[in-house]
């Protein structure tokens, strides 16, 4: 983002200067993975970061959609000279993030061991499904079994069906990449101290259950000690749950505290002296119909009117269609619309004096910066042609020109 300032010292002169997202200047290699891994670096890369995503060679189509902001070079590291390449890379980056399952970047000899001797600064994020060590360490997964394994999985679900796995947002996003890039984050505030770099064996199974913290700590409370599906949380309690209206829509309830429980009631114009009261654990299913039959009889829209301004805390449930201009998230800018017109969520969270500014631009195809980037880490565009010609890497220049 770039801020125009005027000062008058007798002539006028213009300004132009560069603001400092938070990670500017930091360089990151992300090697291309599934999901977890790409999501880390775009984080990064929204924040400030220069990530390259080092993609492989003969691979015509990406089906990686988190590549915003980032550069792309195409490199075999299954030939001595790509691995050699990619050492170099290392040694004048900040990070490096894997996202293969243990032993995959030993057996390539790109090793932690290796790296960091040669750049001792490096921030090594490993990122993977089970760690690396355990039995579980060299076997293949995906969010479902991490999430299983952590134990959060045994918890999530309505009452009577099986465990359900909320699309892969906890392990592979949550657990996995968010929490890689916290990790990241603070080596890197930590190098700031120590001048090391270090290794992070960041993995999803350790991850959701970090994530789910909540869920271990507060067992004492009485939160969780009901079956699944039938806890204050879980879609247990009628007044923690969605109810269908009578355009097919759905209303969100989130009407904990007894002086919130009022206003809910209240909106829903039911006698409270009729009712049980909240708490009254073996009347919630008899509630929960008299809810869903009374959030039945309006639109959605209806109920937004009814409950607008209240603290209810009933809310539409909106599609991913609807969000964006949606007078809430509408006001904050919560949206950022590409220019290929596809909307995304902006950068969370919003760091009032150096904001993210997310690339707008279109992501990059698969070695479309092969070249431009060796370039910069020091490669003569006699190695690159050489390179090139040997199929070690590349350079996708025609594509980039469409
Ligand atoms: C639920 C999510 C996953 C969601 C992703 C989905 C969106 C996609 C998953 C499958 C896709 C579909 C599929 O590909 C078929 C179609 C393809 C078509 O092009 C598009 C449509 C498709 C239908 C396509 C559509 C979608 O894209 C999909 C449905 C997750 O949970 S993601 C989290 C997964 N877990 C982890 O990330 C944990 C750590 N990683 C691992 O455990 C493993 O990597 C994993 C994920 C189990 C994969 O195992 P795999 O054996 O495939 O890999 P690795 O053992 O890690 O080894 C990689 C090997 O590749 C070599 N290599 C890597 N880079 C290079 C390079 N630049 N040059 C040369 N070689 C390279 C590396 O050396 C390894 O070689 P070896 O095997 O010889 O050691």
């Amino acid at each position: 983002m770039f801020f125009v300032s005027i000062a008058s010292q007798g002539s006028t002169k213009l300004i132009l200067q560069m603001q400092k997202m938070a990670l500017a200047g930091i360089r990151v290699l992300e090697i291309a993975g599934l999901a977890p891994a790409p999501f880390c670096g775009m984080i990064l890369a929204d924040f400030g970061a220069k990530v390259v995503k080092v993609d492989r060679t003969r691979t015509s189509m990406t089906v990686d959609v988190q590549a915003r902001g980032k550069r792309s070079i195409a490199l075999n590291l299954k030939t001595s000279e790509g691995a050699t390449i990619l050492k170099k890379l290392c040694s004048q980056s900040d990070v490096l993030i894997e996202p293969f399952r243990k032993g995959v970047m030993e057996k390539l000899g790109l090793g932690p061991e290796k790296i960091l001797q040669e750049n001792p600064k490096l921030i090594y994020a490993r990122l993977t499904g089970f760690g690396q060590s355990g039995p579980y360490a060299e076997a293949a997964g995906h969010d479902i079994n991490y999430l299983a394994i952590s134990g959060l999985l045994s918890k999530l679900g309505r009452q009577g069906e099986n465990p359900y796995a909320p699309a892969n947002l906890l392990a592979d996003f949550a657990g996995g990449g968010l929490l890689c890039a916290v990790g990241i984050v603070m080596a890197l505030f930590e190098r700031s101290r120590s001048d090391k770099g270090q290794v992070i064996d960041a993995n999803m199974v350790e991850g959701a259950a970090y994530i789910g913290s909540f869920l271990w700590k507060s067992q004492n409370l009485g939160l969780w000690n009901r079956p699944r599906g039938q806890n204050l949380l879980d879609s247990g309690a009628p007044f923690y749950e969605t109810y269908k209206t009578s355009d097919g829509k759905f209303m969100a309830v989130g009407a904990l505290e007894p002086q919130f429980y009022e206003e809910l009631i209240k909106g829903l114009q039911l006698d409270s002296l009729k009712l049980p009261s909240q708490m009254s654990f073996s009347d919630w299913p008899e509630m929960k119909k008299i809810m869903a039959e009374t959030f039945s009889k309006k639109t959605q829209a209806e109920w937004c009117k009814i409950f607008e301004g209240t603290d209810a805390c009933v809310t539409p449930v909106l599609s991913l269609d609807e969000v964006s201009s949606h007078p809430h998230n509408k006001e904050r800018g919560s949206f950022i619309t590409d220019c290929q017109g596809e909307i995304s969520p902006r950068p969370a969270p919003l760091l009032l004096r150096t904001p993210a500014t997310p690339s707008l631009t279109r992501d990059p195809f698969i070695g479309e910066h092969t070249e431009s980037v060796l370039r910069e880490y020091g490669f003569s565009k006699e190695e690159i042609a050489k390179f090139q010609a040997a199929g070690i890497i590349e350079c996708n220049r025609a594509k980039a020109n469409l």
